[in-house]
C-alpha cells in the first residue's frame, strides 16, 4: 500500500487534479482488472487506447487515473494525473511501488534478435552452479532461484516486471539476467531499472511488423545501450556489424567480443561435433555441451558477461563446460534405428540459417538433411518468403508447414512462403500445412542416416489457432514417430 505522492515519484506530470494522498493497493493499466484501492494507468495501445476505459474503471470503483489527455468531464472524487507519456509512467510508478528491487539486484539485461533466451538462461545456470542465488526472466521460463515462474512474454510489463524483481530482490537473489526485447524497449517496460549491464548478441531481420523499418528496429535495441548508467558495462559482439553502432552513445563500459576479430573477449573455434564445441577463450581452453558456431558467441558473452560481474575466471570456465543446453534449442532426439531428429527454435532467416549451416557442416554430406519449417501468424511477413528460401536452399528436401497461424489463415501464410522458392528448388519442397503430418511424413522419408529439422517451436508446447491454444510439442511428435515411448509411460 503507497500513497499516489510515493507512487508518481520522479513521473513527470502535467497537471494534477485531486489528491495525492489517495492510498493504492495495485496499479493497473487494464480495465478488465478494474476495483476499487487501484489506480489505473491509460496507455495508448497497438489496437486500442486505455483512455476509452477511463469511464469504466471509475464505475468499477477505481479513485485514482493516470493518463495523458484529462477527461472532458472530470469528477471531484477522483484523482486525475496528467502525465507526458503513460508507458514511461507506468513504469516508473511499477518500480516505485514495489520500492526499487531492480537496485537492489545485479541485473543484465540481453537484447538481440537471436541467442536472448539462451544466454539469460544459461547465465542463470552458471550463476546458480557458481553458489549464488539468481533470477531468471526470460521467453521459456522465469526463474526465482529455484522457484518457477509461468512466463508470457520474452519481457514482462513493467509492472509484473517490478513484481518479479521484488520477489527476487526479498528471497535473497543477487544476480537477475533478464531479456529484453524490442517491444519492451519501445513500450518502456524497462524504463526505470537499474541495470548493472548490458549485452548484445546480434540483430537480423524480425519483426518489421512492429517496427517498420529495420532502422526502427535497430534503434530500439540501440536505445536500450544508451540508457544504461556510467557504472554499468556493456558486452558487444562485434561480429555482428550492428555492434559498434549500439554501443556509440553508452556510457556504460564497453568490452568487445568477437571470434573474426581483436575483441577484448576472443574466441577460437576448435571443434565443432553434435556432442559439443571446442573453444579457446582469451587463450583458454574449455570443452562445452552446446551445439553450433552460433553458440560459440552465446559461450563467448556469457563467460565476458560473468567476468566483468566479477565472477572467478577459472571457476567461470569449469561452470562453462557444465551448462546444459536449453529446452527446444538444438535438442537431439535420436530413433531406435538411428535417424536423428533436431528441435530449434529458429524462427528468423538468420537462426534458420545458422541452424541449418550448423548442421550441413557437421554431418558433412552424409544421408540427406530434411527440414520442416513454417512461420508465426500475426507477426512480420517479410521474413516468410526469406525463412523459405533458406530452408530450400539449404536442404535436401524441406516440408513448409504452419507454426502457431494464430489468427491468419495457414494457407496465406503458407502462400508467402512459396513465392520465396526458386523454381529449381521447388521439386525438393512439399507443402503440408498439418504439422503433425508435415512430421509424420518427413520421418517417412527419412533414413537413417538422415537428419530430419524440425524449427520455428522449439520448446513451444501449443499450437495456436484462432486465438486458441492446442497442445502441440514437435519433440513429442517426433519421439511419438520415431516410437520412442512418453517418458509417463
Ligand atoms: C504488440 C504488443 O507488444 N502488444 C502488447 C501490448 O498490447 P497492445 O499495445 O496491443 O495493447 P492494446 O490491446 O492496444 O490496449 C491498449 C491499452 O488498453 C488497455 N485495455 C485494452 C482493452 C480493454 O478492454 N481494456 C483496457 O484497459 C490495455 O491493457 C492496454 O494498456 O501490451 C500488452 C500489455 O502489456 C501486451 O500483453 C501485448 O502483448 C501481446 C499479447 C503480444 O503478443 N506481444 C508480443 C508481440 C511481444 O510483446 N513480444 C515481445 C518480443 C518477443 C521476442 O522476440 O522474444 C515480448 O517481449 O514478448
Ligand atoms: N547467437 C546466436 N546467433 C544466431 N542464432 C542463434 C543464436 N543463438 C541462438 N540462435 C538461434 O535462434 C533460436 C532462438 O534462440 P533463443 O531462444 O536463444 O533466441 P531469443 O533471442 O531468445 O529469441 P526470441 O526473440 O524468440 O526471444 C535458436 O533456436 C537458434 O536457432
Ligand atoms: N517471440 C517470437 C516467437 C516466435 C515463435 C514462433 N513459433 C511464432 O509463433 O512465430 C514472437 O512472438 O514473434
Ligand atoms: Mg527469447
Amino acid at each position: 500500500m503507497k500513497t499516489l505522492k510515493e507512487i508518481l515519484y520522479k513521473c513527470r506530470i502535467r497537471r494534477i487534479n485531486g489528491s495525492l494522498e489517495v492510498v493504492v493497493d495495485e496499479i493497473i493499466f487494464d480495465s478488465r482488472k478494474a476495483a476499487s484501492g487501484k489506480v489505473f494507468v491509460a496507455t495508448r495501445g497497438t489496437l486500442t487506447d486505455g483512455h476509452n476505459f477511463i469511464d469504466e474503471v471509475i464505475k468499477a470503483g477505481v479513485k485514482a487515473v493516470i493518463c495523458e489527455r484529462m477527461p472532458e468531464n472530470i469528477r471531484e472524487d477522483i484523482t486525475y494525473a496528467e502525465v507526458e507519456n503513460s508507458a514511461e509512467a507506468l513504469a516508473m510508478m511499477a518500480s516505485n511501488f514495489y520500492d526499487n528491487p531492480s537496485a537492489e539486484i545485479r541485473l543484465t539485461g540481453i537484447t538481440g534478435t537471436n541467442g536472448k533466451t539462451t544466454t539469460a538462461t544459461l547465465l542463470y545456470q552458471l550463476f546458480e552452479n557458481l553458489g549464488y542465488k539468481t533470477g531468471l526472466i526470460s521467453t521459456v521460463r522465469n526463474k526465482i532461484h529455484e522457484r518457477e515462474i509461468r512466463a508470457t512474454h520474452t519481457t514482462p510489463d513493467a509492472v509484473a516486471l517490478n513484481a518479479l524483481l521484488r520477489a527476487m530482490a526479498d528471497e535473497g537473489c543477487e544476480y537477475c539476467f533478464m531479456e529484453v526485447s524490442s517491444h519492451a524497449v519501445v513500450q518502456q517496460r524497462i524504463t526505470g531499472l537499474t541495470f548493472a549491464g548490458g549485452v548484445f548478441t546480434n540483430l537480423t531481420h524480425d519483426h518489421l511488423d512492429f517496427h517498420k523499418t529495420f532502422d526502427a528496429y535497430l534503434k530500439a535495441k540501440k536505445t536500450f545501450f544508451d540508457n544504461l548508467p556510467a557504472e554499468s558495462f556493456a558486452v558487444v559482439n562485434i561480429d555482428d556489424r550492428n555492434g559498434p553502432v549500439m554501443v556509440q552513445n553508452t556510457r556504460a563500459r564497453v568490452k568487445t567480443a568477437a571470434i573474426k576479430r581483436q575483441a577484448d573477449f576472443h574466441c577460437r573455434i576448435l571443434e565443432n561435433h553434435f556432442d559439443g564445441l571446442q573453444l579457446n577463450i582469451n587463450g583458454h581452453e574449455v570443452w562445452c555441451r552446446l551445439v553450433g558456431n552460433f553458440n560459440a558467441y552465446n559461450l563467448l558473452n556469457i563467460y565476458a558477461t560473468a567476468v566483468m560481474l566479477g565472477a572467478d575466471e577459472e571457476a567461470c570456465l569449469t561452470a562453462l563446460s557444465k551448462l546444459k543446453a536449453v529446452d527446444g534449442r538444438f535438442e537431439y532426439i535420436k530413433s531406435p534405428s538411428g535417424m536423428v531428429g533436431i528441435v530449434d527454435y529458429a524462427h528468423t532467416p538468420d537462426a534458420l540459417l545458422n541452424v541449418i549451416s550448423t548442421i550441413n557442416a557437421i554431418r558433412e554430406g552424409k544421408g540427406k538433411l530434411i527440414t520442416v519449417v513454417g512461420a508465426g501468424g500475426d507477426r512480420d511477413r517479410s521474413k516468410r518468403p526469406v525463412m523459405a528460401s533458406i530452408a530450400t536452399e539449404n536442404s535436401d528436401l524441406t516440408i513448409l508447414t504452419s507454426d502457431n497461424p494464430r489468427t491468419e489463415n495457414p494457407e496465406d501464410i503458407l502462400n508467402d512462403m512459396r513465392s520465396g522458392v526458386s523454381p529449381e528448388r521447388k521439386r525438393h519442397c512439399l507443402v503440408i500445412s498439418d504439422r503433425r503430418e508435415a512430421i509424420r511424413t518427413a520421418c517417412t522419408m527419412a533414413t537413417k542416416e538422415d537428419i530430419i529439422l524440425i524449427a520455428g517451436k522449439g520448446h513451444e508446447t501449443y499450437q495456436e489457432v484462432m486465438g486458441v491454444k492446442h497442445h502441440f510439442d514437435d519433440r513429442e511428435e517426433l519421439r511419438e514417430c520415431f516410437g520412442i515411448p512418453r517418458k509417463e509411460d
